[in-house]
């Protein structure tokens, strides 16, 4: 059997960054309310979590890369909710933030998740924000999680 490397789900002594998008905060907010009790569930305590506002998810980005680099955190979370309007305006916003939150984990070494939600229209955000299609919020918190104590092994 080879030697898995794994990042297991219990989360101690580690700290996250938490980066969320005001906009479609009906969403947004719910996103954020998933991640919170993904953390408080696998025992993260209140003090190790800082939290975000920014205007939009093409703020996210910057604002995520700061924490990544202030070396505070272990994981930073990107929450957004982008949903398609009538002009081109949604492919440059989710190209943006996609591609400056990718950037940060190769740049900062610090596991940076994509939570944005991506949506065709209103019902698909609400099904990925706590109903139908799960949390995204909570499946970027647990992606953090996993993601920061597999980083550990290799410090
Ligand atoms: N349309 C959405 C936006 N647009 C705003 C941008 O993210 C940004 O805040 C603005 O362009 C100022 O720089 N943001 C979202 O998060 N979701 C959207 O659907
Ligand atoms: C995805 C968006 O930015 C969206 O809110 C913009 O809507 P529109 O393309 O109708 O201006």
């Amino acid at each position: 059997m080879p030697n898995y490397l794994e990042g297991h789900l219990v989360s101690e002594g580690l700290k996250y960054g938490v980066v969320v998008g005001r906009f479609n905060e009906f969403i947004t907010s719910k996103l954020l309310s998933g991640a919170l009790d993904a953390f408080k569930r696998h025992g993260v305590a209140d003090d190790e979590v800082d939290v975000a506002w920014v205007p939009g998810v093409f703020e996210i980005p910057l604002i995520a890369q700061k924490m990544a680099e202030s070396g505070r955190y272990d994981a930073v979370i990107a929450l957004g909710t982008v949903i398609r309007g009538s002009t081109t305006h949604y492919d440059y916003v989710c190209n943006e933030v996609a591609k400056g939150v990718a950037a940060i984990n190769l740049k900062t070494g610090i596991p940076t998740i994509f939570g944005v939600v991506t949506t065709e229209n209103i019902e698909q955000a609400i099904e990925r924000s706590g109903t139908k299609a799960g949390n995204k919020g909570w499946d970027a918190a647990t992606s953090a999680i996993e993601m920061a104590n597999l980083n550990k092994l290799f410090k």
